[in-house]
């Protein structure tokens, strides 16, 4: 039988870590060397063998990991938002100096939000107006989700390749942030509910139609194909690979 994979969580008592610690405690090709909490001290993954971590911390703490984790030839999946265009640019120079390194930023390991991402994208080509709504849980600490940036940086960057701008929006007067934020020229509403885990629509409207691309997430264990299909194949993609989407082929 074929070596298992050594892997490291960090993040290991948090919502999503403690699904991850079971996630690859459960995956037959995969070992389980290391599990950290916030003050527990990263040189523990060295001495532990890891090869991978999965990053499931906090905005503050991911940078410093992931740092730690290239510096050390380990291969990183991270899902842990925050991840700014400035903080990844760093994390590109860096993996110029650790080439075989591989590290997966993905804002949303489920296969679903990562095609509903996707469609989005490619749907926002063919409509005036769109706009996202992003749902969660109210112990969430981020506003708006990473998934609904990266839904409106690609959504934007659609638009653009056909010569389309902004949404038309003939707003005035407004109170403060009833328009929701502005991300790359598309606006971005975010709601948090008690009873709800992660939940997204993209609203697309044309003359007379609009098209509701949404997907939800109402248990953690959504994302943990996600994770252990970053585990096994982020050391076939060395340097920065942002979005689960880079390692699937989605044909679109
Ligand atoms: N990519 C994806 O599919 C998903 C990403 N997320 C993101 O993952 C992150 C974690 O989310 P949750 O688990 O809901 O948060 P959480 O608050 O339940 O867990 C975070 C854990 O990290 C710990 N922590 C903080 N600093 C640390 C450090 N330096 N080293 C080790 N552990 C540290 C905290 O004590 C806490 O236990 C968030 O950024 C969230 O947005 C959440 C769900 C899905
Ligand atoms: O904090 C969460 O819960 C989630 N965070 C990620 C995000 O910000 O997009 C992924 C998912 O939406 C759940």
């Amino acid at each position: 039988m074929a070596e298992r994979l050594p892997v490291a969580v960090l993040g290991a008592n948090g919502r999503m870590g403690s699904e991850a610690v079971k996630a690859v405690e459960s995956a037959p090709d995969m070992e389980l060397v290391a599990a950290l909490g916030r003050n527990d001290a990263l040189e523990a993954i060295v001495d532990a063998g890891a090869r991978y971590v999965v990053d499931l911390t906090v905005p503050d703490a991911t940078e410093r990991n992931v740092r730690f984790a290239v510096e050390h030839g380990i291969h990183a999946v991270v899902g842990t938002t925050g991840w700014t265009g400035e903080r990844l640019d760093v994390l590109r120079t860096l993996l110029a100096e650790h080439p075989g390194v591989g590290v997966l930023i993905a804002p949303n390991f489920a296969l679903g939000s990562v095609l509903a991402t996707a469609f989005a994208a490619k749907a926002s080509r063919y409509f005036e107006s769109v706009e996202i709504v992003e749902l969660h849980h109210p112990d969430k600490v981020d506003a708006p989700s990473g998934t609904a940036v990266r839904t409106a940086q690609l959504i934007a960057a659609n638009r653009t390749e056909v010569g389309l701008g902004g949404s038309p929006d003939a707003t005035e007067k407004q109170l403060e942030g009833a328009r929701g934020a502005d991300v790359d020229g598309v606006r971005v509403h975010a709601v948090r509910l008690r009873g709800l885990v992660a939940h997204q629509e993209v609203l697309l409207g044309g003359p007379g139609e609009q098209l509701t691309i949404r997907h939800d997430s109402f248990d953690r264990a959504s994302f943990m194909p996600g994770v252990l299909l970053g585990v096994r194949a982020v050391a076939e993609h060395p340097g920065l690979t942002v979005g689960l989407d880079g390692y699937l082929d989605l044909g679109l």
